[in-house]
């Protein structure tokens, strides 16, 4: 197939790449001249802006963006919507809200553009080992792209699908990122506690690679733990702070929505949100508290 990829960061370009390899015509469009050089060594064209990209391609077009969620994203439907024509497919593969994937598809119908919405996961692996995919769409426009989703995923019939219409794919993986907070979260209470645990000075890496085959707790992610540990035992450098991208904090939102108790996740996403206090006004407060009712005492900075 033919496909226009807009934003040619870690994830675009290498999807870029691996539609390439797989025998697809890809134009990419970035802002920056040596991200679309980048994907020109690497056998794919590209465009130096949008009117450009979209004159490259033939009617029907395929479109992909790939840029992050939020005001990007709806900057580039808006600059996009003047220049496709009915029947062209835009297809959102970040990691947007269902609920602004919702509101940019009403637009897109109104003009008779299929809108695609495509939660796709597998990170700097997914060059080489493919990418997951969950996808919400009108049912036969997402079997027209189905070379490009057999190309990106893991295996021609694994690894992607449609879950429902359009919304369900951001939302099912806003969910799985949802997931994940509270999967990482485990991994990272579990091994800071067997650090905690000094007498027995554990190696972490080691029980990291044991738990790695045949244990219950084996995943993909303890390999990426594992891995992380055996550069870094100590984690030195790396300042105890986590960011979030918002998805953890919509699926908490969504599960009080539904009245769907999610006592993990949300822990999981309040505990990012404690590493950032590296102050916290809140514990001083408490020790304050204490000290008023009880005499504790106060330990001194
Ligand atoms: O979608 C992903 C993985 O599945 C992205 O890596 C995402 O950025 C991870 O979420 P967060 O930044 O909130 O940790």
């Amino acid at each position: 197939m033919e496909l226009g990829m807009i934003g040619l960061g870690r994830m675009g370009a290498n999807m870029a790449q691996r539609l390439v390899r797989g025998g697809h015509r890809v134009v990419g469009f970035d802002p920056k001249p040596e991200a679309r050089k980048a994907i020109e060594d690497n056998g794919a064209e590209s465009a130096a802006t949008l009117d450009a990209l979209v004159a490259k391609l033939k009617a029907p077009r395929t479109l992909w963006m790939m840029v992050p969620a939020g005001a990007i994203t709806d900057d580039t439907v808006n600059a996009l919507l003047p220049l496709l024509s009915a029947g062209d497919t835009l297809i959102d593969g970040g990691n947007s809200n269902y609920k602004d994937t919702l509101r940019r598809a009403a637009t897109c119908a109104g003009k008779n553009i299929q809108y695609v919405d495509c939660g796709t996961s597998g990170g700097i692996w997914g060059l080489a080992e493919g990418y997951s995919m969950m996808i919400g769409g009108d049912a036969a426009a997402v079997e027209h792209l189905r070379p490009i989703f057999e190309t990106l995923a893991p295996g021609k019939d694994t690894g992607w699908g449609r879950v429902g219409p359009v919304g369900s794919g951001h939302f099912t993986k806003m969910v799985h990122n949802g997931i994940e907070y509270g999967l990482m979260q485990a991994y990272a209470e579990g091994f800071s506690i067997l650090g905690h645990k000094q007498e027995f000075a554990l190696d972490l890496h080691q029980i990291a690679e044991i738990w790695r085959t045949g244990s219950v707790v084996r995943s993909w992610l303890l390999d990426l733990t594992s891995d992380a540990l055996g550069k870094n035992p100590k984690l030195d450098g790396i300042a105890p702070w986590v960011a979030d991208s918002g998805e953890g904090r919509w699926t908490v939102a969504e599960a009080i929505d539904l009245d769907v108790p999610a006592p993990v996740i949300t822990a999981s996403l309040i505990e990012r949100l404690r590493s950032r206090d590296t102050d916290s006004f809140a514990d001083k407060l408490l020790a304050a508290m204490r000290n008023e009712f009880g005499g504790h005492a106060i330990k001194k900075e």
